[in-house]
């Protein structure tokens, strides 16, 4: 077996980051995942979800502990290809004159020397990583002119063309509509049984149980971290959420008998989290999720 049969590791070992102002962002985190995973980050709002892709994609430098892929440093990892990151969209120049396929290009350059000229096989790379995520037809558009949806599209395209075992997505379903987030969570998928590592950020809750099987829960440090029907308890959540989460329990039904059953609903008013009553989550995975996306995306279209 060789070292790129293995799956791919992300071990995060008591992470401590401090900012130059003194700023403990994240302290002693730990959690390790395996490849062949989708993966949630979720905690609320300065929580430290950006500061740990930054220790992964070596932007800032842990004063403690160690972040290791495929049993590498961070750095030999980078220069490996072995990571990709896809950006929340507010991080970027929109004005800055590039085209949808030199954005994705830039996914190559690990892979080019250093004049950059791309090859043949660079240029097919990136062209099946613009179909894959159904971009193929606006390679020629200059990227600010891109709705939200297509943007954060054509960079998980320029992931793929890069060829990364893990790839870090932040908050890749912030101003996207239902159908470009179905597009996204059945791409994720297929990359899932190819053996990738997806690790995505989001403080929404509601889409968690649906597409990933894993969840990482961080306040500051990591509160839990494992499957998410072990990881998504109303105990864990309460914890990493506080007061931000508004929270309802129904111990009576106003339609029939009362049957002994309570439901707690936890929710951050976009998609609410239902809890039977020991505490669990009800559902994890919503049967029928998808046809109802399927249908509303068929509604909007019919608009
Ligand atoms: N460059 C920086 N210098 C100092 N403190 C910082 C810096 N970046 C982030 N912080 C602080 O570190 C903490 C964690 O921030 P971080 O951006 O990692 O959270 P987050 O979970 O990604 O938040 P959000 O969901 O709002 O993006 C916050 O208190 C934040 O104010």
């Amino acid at each position: 077996m060789t070292a790129t049969d293995r799956p791919i590791e992300l071990s995060v070992n008591a992470v401590t980051v401090r900012y130059p102002n003194g700023q403990v962002a994240l302290r002693d985190a730990s959690f390790r995942l395996v490849g062949g995973s989708i993966c949630g980050l979720v905690g609320v709002n300065g929580s430290g979800k950006s500061t740990l892709f930054k220790a992964i994609m070596d932007f800032v430098r842990p004063v403690q502990g160690e972040v290791l892929i495929g049993g590498q440093s961070v750095r030999a990892a980078l220069k490996a290809n072995l990571v990709a990151y896809v950006p929340q969209s507010e991080e970027v120049d929109w004005t800055f004159p590039v085209s949808v396929w030199d954005v994705v290009m830039m996914g190559r350059y690990g892979y080019m020397n250093f004049l950059r000229r791309p090859g043949a096989e660079d240029r097919r790379v990136a062209e099946e990583a613009l179909v894959r995520v159904g971009m193929a037809d606006f390679r020629e558009r200059q990227i600010g002119e891109l709705s939200g949806g297509q943007k954060k599209r054509v960079f998980l395209a320029r992931a793929l063309a890069q060829r990364s075992r893990v790839i870090l997505l932040d908050e890749p379903f912030t101003g996207v509509d239902v159908k470009t987030e179905s597009t996204i969570i059945e791409l994720l998928r297929t990359l899932r049984g190819e053996g990738h590592l997806m690790l995505v950020s989001t403080h929404n809750l509601g889409t968690v149980p649906e597409f990933c099987d894993q969840v990482v829960l961080i306040n500051r440090t990591v509160l839990a971290a494992g499957r998410t029907e072990e990881v998504f308890t109303e105990a864990n959540l309460s914890a990493a959420f506080g007061g931000v989460l508004r929270h309802f329990r129904f111990d009576e039904s106003t339609v029939q008998k009362h049957d002994g059953r309570a439901v707690t609903l936890l929710t951050d008013d976009e998609r609410p989290l239902v809890f039977g009553k020991g505490g669990h989550l009800e559902y994890s995975r919503r049967a029928d999720h998808e046809k109802v996306i399927e249908q509303r995306a068929e509604e909007e279209d019919d608009k």
